[in-house]
């Protein structure tokens, strides 16, 4: 008796969330939403489940969302199990040719394919690429100090287009082609960016596993501008991998997009709460 009252109040709670959502389901309709899904956003089976099925719902109402997954964890346990030494600098990793075929098998042939088939289990089209497919996103070499790290110079988004047209998901891994026929490893986040810019996506939404970009004393910001970040990295109350996340949003507003978001992509429903209700979550980061 206690676990039906229990369940009552949940489906409760969720009717009003839906009731709410309505009108925002209106202003998103046709919208580009390129959503990165971190390495550390990635808990468990149940944790990308509910992810799918968020996403899934994003296009069934009419949004053409767009994966963009990140997979630090996972080549790390990779490249521990290969006994191959990696360091970061800045939030990202020194990169030598060993390093670098770990990290696309892992990103392009693991994950990739993890993420695409939770979506299609739910009853959706995902489709996975990296940056190499169809010229997404050619790169120039970062600073040389990390070897083959790449950064997004050119980006042609027509297969993204292509694949909007035919209700499909991207699902897309943070790999990049240089000139000269080079891989290179890029930042999940600078990929996602460099996307999400190239699209002049509505919303680029960058799932972590904190609540957002916290200050000094450990609180929440809800809204962020670009001012504050500058200050907020230059004391240092910005540090490791939210550096590439936040310059990430700075540059993704510059190109165009309209806003950026830094949330707990762990939290239930997370994608669907940030976009279809009022109060959303995390951290906003929008032009000025
Ligand atoms: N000011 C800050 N606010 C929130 N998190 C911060 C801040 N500075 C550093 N971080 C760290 O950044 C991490 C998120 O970056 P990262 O681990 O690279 O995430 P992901 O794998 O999801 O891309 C947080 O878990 C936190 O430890
Ligand atoms: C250059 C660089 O650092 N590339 C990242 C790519 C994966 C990534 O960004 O994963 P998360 O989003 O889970 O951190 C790496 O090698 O870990």
């Amino acid at each position: 008796m206690k676990k039906q009252t229990a369940m009552n109040r949940d489906w409760i709670a969720t009717a009003r969330t839906l009731s709410e959502a309505l009108p925002y389901l209106q202003r998103y309709e046709g919208a580009i939403v390129v959503v990165k899904f971190g390495g550390h956003a990635m808990t468990d089976a149940e944790g990308l489940r509910t992810f799918a099925r968020d996403i899934v719902l994003m296009r069934q109402v009419g949004v053409n969302p767009v994966i963009v997954h990140g997979g630090g964890p996972m080549i790390n346990e990779m490249l521990d199990k290969l006994q191959v030494k990696s360091d970061f600098v800045r939030g990202k990793r020194v990169t030598d040719e060993a390093t670098m075929d770990v990290v696309e098998m892992v990103l392009s042939g693991q994950v990739n394919k993890r993420i695409v088939a939770a979506i299609n289990e739910q009853g959706g089209k995902g489709v996975g690429l990296s940056g190499k497919d169809a010229n997404l996103m050619v790169c120039r070499q970062d600073d040389p100090e990390l070897g083959l790290v790449g950064t997004p110079d050119e980006m042609d988004t027509t297969i993204l287009h292509s694949m909007f047209r035919s209700d499909i998901i991207p699902v897309i891994a943070p790999i990049g082609m240089g000139r000269e026929g080079q891989t290179f490893n890029v930042n999940g986040d600078t990929a996602a960016g460099a996307i999400a810019g190239a699209l002049r996506a509505d919303r680029l939404l960058l799932l972590t596993d904190v609540a957002g970009v916290k200050d000094g004393s450990g609180e929440v910001v809800t809204a962020l501008t670009a001012q504050q970040i500058r200050d907020m990295t230059a004391d240092g109350t910005i540090a490791g991998g939210m550096i590439p996340k936040t310059q990430t949003a700075l540059d993704a507003i510059e190109r165009g997009v309209r806003a950026v978001v830094i949330l707990d992509g762990r939290a239930p429903n997370a994608v669907l709460l940030e976009l279809f209700t009022e109060h959303g979550a995390g951290s906003l980061i929008r032009a000025e």
